[in-house]
């Protein structure tokens, strides 16, 4: 990465606004998953051993720009404590005078948390006047937070035009793990994208059709290439608009010598629910009024053997509703059998596939689970990140 990180300058002393990515799931007041917390842990920590002022910061929610107290980010604050062993200052606002008075009470290697920055009309804004309190409060500011770094708002980009703006250690691992992967994979290199629409993943596609050898397709987003193919698929999801494009997805991918893998046979239900009837049949024979909730178990081991023959995976979305048990068996099928790919450097795209990889307990098993959604589908989409460019060169 050509952008300094927190390794490339001097921080004993320095008052340290660092951006945390710490937009967590909470459930009564409680932080239900943590990872986003663990991931920041590193940086936070060698902030802290290089005795810094460590003033985080950080968005919970969609709050549009008003105090919402159940987004608060005091529960995150309890836990933060606990994770670190040290007791974790919040504040209640995210700048001005009170805070000013809690940063002077700092001593090197404590630990402040201000309140959620969305709180703030100005924030999504992108607005200077915000960014320019936020600077005020620092001698130096780190980026740390990948998962918003698809977002130009006051605390992701505005401030680093204030003051010496660097990198932390998770932002630099996911910079280096995901630029690594598009720009100089092994191969064979392998996509699997899933999830429930096309049209969130047409930049995906068609970057990684440049790159891969492989591109498998799963989800709900799959049936849409099997209608472009000629078959019927009942009341699977369809985007009647993304057929053509569909099509010339899979004519690209024939010209590039991409070889393109599509659902061979479907877990079908006759209805959207938990315990609808269902049943597994061939891709051909999906019965109108049914509709495909996953891949069949062909498919998965069709899958799985590209898998175990990979050197690199990229996957992006589940590859059926993972979320009830009777059609999570393909996304189990793929995870279990990136978990037992030794060979294979397997890197999850955040968001939903994340989401599944804990939920089957296999997320130690994989080499890399990104803890972007929008910001990892963003840089496979070749983008590049405003959170990232406003950082200074090396
Ligand atoms: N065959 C299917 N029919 C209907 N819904 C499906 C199907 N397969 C998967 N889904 C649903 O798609 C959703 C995930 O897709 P979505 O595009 O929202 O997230 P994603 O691909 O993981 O993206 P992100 O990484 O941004 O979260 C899941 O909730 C899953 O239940
Ligand atoms: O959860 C995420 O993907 C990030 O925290 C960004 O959140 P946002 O989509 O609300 O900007």
């Amino acid at each position: 990465m050509n952008k300094k990180s927190v390794k490339d300058v001097e921080l004993k002393g320095k008052r340290v606004f660092c951006r945390v990515d710490f937009n967590v799931p909470m459930e009564d007041g409680k932080v239900t998953d943590e990872t986003r917390i663990r991931a920041a842990i590193p940086t936070i920590t060698y902030l802290m051993d290089q005795g810094a002022k460590v003033i985080l910061a950080s968005h919970l929610g969609r709050p549009k720009g008003k105090v919402v107290e159940e987004l608060r980010l005091t529960p995150v604050a309890g836990r933060l404590s606990e994770l670190l062993g040290k007791d974790v200052k919040k504040a209640d606002e995210a700048y001005g005078d009170t805070v000013k008075a809690m940063i002077e009470e700092m001593e090197q290697g404590d630990v402040l948390l201000l309140e959620n920055v969305r709180f703030y009309p100005g924030e999504e804004k992108n607005d200077s006047d915000l960014a320019k309190s936020f600077a005020e409060l620092a001698d130096i500011y780190v980026n740390d937070a990948f998962g918003a770094a698809h977002r130009a708002h006051a605390s992701t980009e505005g401030i680093a035009h204030h003051i010496p703006a660097v990198s932390g250690l998770l932002m630099e691992k996911e910079l280096d793990v995901l630029g690594k992967a598009l720009s100089n994979p092994e191969r064979p290199f392998t996509a699997i994208i899933g999830g429930a629409k096309v049209k969130d993943k047409i930049g995906v596609i068609e970057n990684l059709l440049e790159k891969v050898d492989n591109l498998i397709i799963g989800g709900g987003l799959a049936y849409t290439f099997v209608k472009a193919k000629g078959y019927e698929i009942g009341n699977s999801l369809l985007e009647e608009d993304k057929i053509e494009l569909a099509k010339s997805f899979m004519v690209k991918a024939e010209e590039k010598g991409v070889k393109f893998y599509m659902p061979v046979d479907a877990v079908v239900a006759e209805e959207f629910s938990q315990q609808a009837n269902s049943k597994t049949v061939s891709i051909d024979e999906i019965p109108a009024e049914w509709m495909a909730l996953d891949i069949g178990p062909k498919t998965a081991e069709i899958y799985s053997d590209v898998i175990q023959n990979s050197k690199l995976v990229i996957w992006n979305g589940p590859m059926g509703v993972f979320e009830w048990q009777k059609f999570a068996g393909g996304t189990r099928a793929v995870a279990e059998s990136l978990a037992e790919a030794n060979d294979t450097y397997s890197v999850i795209g955040g968001g939903d596939s994340a989401a599944a990889v804990e939920k089957f307990h296999l997320a130690d098993r994989m080499s890399h689970i990104s803890t972007g959604g929008g910001a990892s589908l963003e840089f496979m989409e070749g983008k590049t990140l405003p959170g990232v460019v406003a950082l200074n060169d090396k």
